[in-house]
């Protein structure tokens, strides 16, 4: 691992300090205040996401897989940027030979000192009866999110609750951004956006089970307004993907009582 930062690091040069922030299944994700071609811009903190290279695989394959991906995530926050409504970190620069995508960073921290993903928000707020309502308003907002991508035909491929980031807003106001479009794609089938739904679903299920009902709830409700916004109300589009969930969350019982 400290061979790959040291690899970043040579390839960014000392004008570009770094710091390692997180270190996923797929990529490595650094901090930086330095923006890639406008010195004059220090006041702000940027995000450098890097595709390492996979020994596991052939050096040719790897390398056009890392530029397919690099590029194919840049091309959807460039799309986002111009979708209405979306919450998304911004698309800086792109280096896809090498797999470094630059973006803006979102997000900072929850009063507990932790990073403001959802996944982190919804424990701290978990022992505070007083914060029902904020919570409700954070996740019909996450919800909208979801459904204004999904109506625009785009879906996220990875909705876990640290791909949902917050930025704080006023006083106790919290605006959720999506991240991590590496696995997003354009879609208009209903199947993919259910799957999108019912991941999302699991999620919250597997990690915040007490209060998950009221959660998907709340999802749902931000989801289906997003609908009736692009759409207009009881619209067939809704009608169909949430058929669509139903089926897939289904499909996914009977799978796990099969095992
Ligand atoms: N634009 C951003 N602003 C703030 N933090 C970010 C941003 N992009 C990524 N991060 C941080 O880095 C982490 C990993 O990023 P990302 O999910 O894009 O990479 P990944 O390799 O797909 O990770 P994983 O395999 O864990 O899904 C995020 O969970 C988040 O904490």
């Amino acid at each position: 691992m400290d061979e790959i930062v040291t690899g970043v690091e040579h390839y960014l040069t000392e004008n570009v300090p770094v710091k390692l922030i997180s270190q996923g299944a797929e990529a490595l994700v650094f901090e930086t205040s330095v923006h890639p071609y406008n010195p004059n811009k220090t006041d702000e903190t940027y995000i450098i996401k890097y595709r390492p290279q996979k020994a596991y695989r052939h050096p040719q394959i790897d390398k056009t897989l890392t530029k397919h991906r690099t590029l194919g995530e840049s091309r959807c926050l460039a799309k986002l940027a111009t979708m209405s409504g979306i919450n998304a970190p911004q698309l800086i620069a792109c280096d896809p030979y090498n797999g470094y995508i630059w973006q803006s960073k979102i997000g900072g921290l929850l009063p507990n000192g932790e990073f403001s993903n959802l996944k982190n928000y919804l424990w701290f707020n978990k022992n505070d009866p007083y914060s029902t309502i904020n919570v409700e308003n954070v996740l019909i907002s996450v919800g909208k999110q979801i459904g204004i991508l999904h109506c625009n035909q785009y879906v996220h491929g990875d909705l876990t609750s640290s791909n949902i980031v917050l930025e704080k807003s006023g006083l106790n106001n919290w605006i959720p951004f999506l991240i991590d479009f590496g696995l997003s794609s354009y879609s208009t089938l209903v199947e993919d956006k259910g799957v999108d739904l019912y991941v999302l679903e699991r999620a919250i299920l597997s990690t915040h089970s007490s209060f998950a009902e009221n959660y998907n709830k709340w999802l749902l409700k931000g989801y289906e307004s997003a609908y009736n916004e692009f759409y207009g109300a009881k619209s067939s589009e809704l009608v169909q993907v949430l058929k669509k969930f139903e089926e897939v969350r289904l499909r996914g019982r009977k799978r796990s009582m099969i095992g």
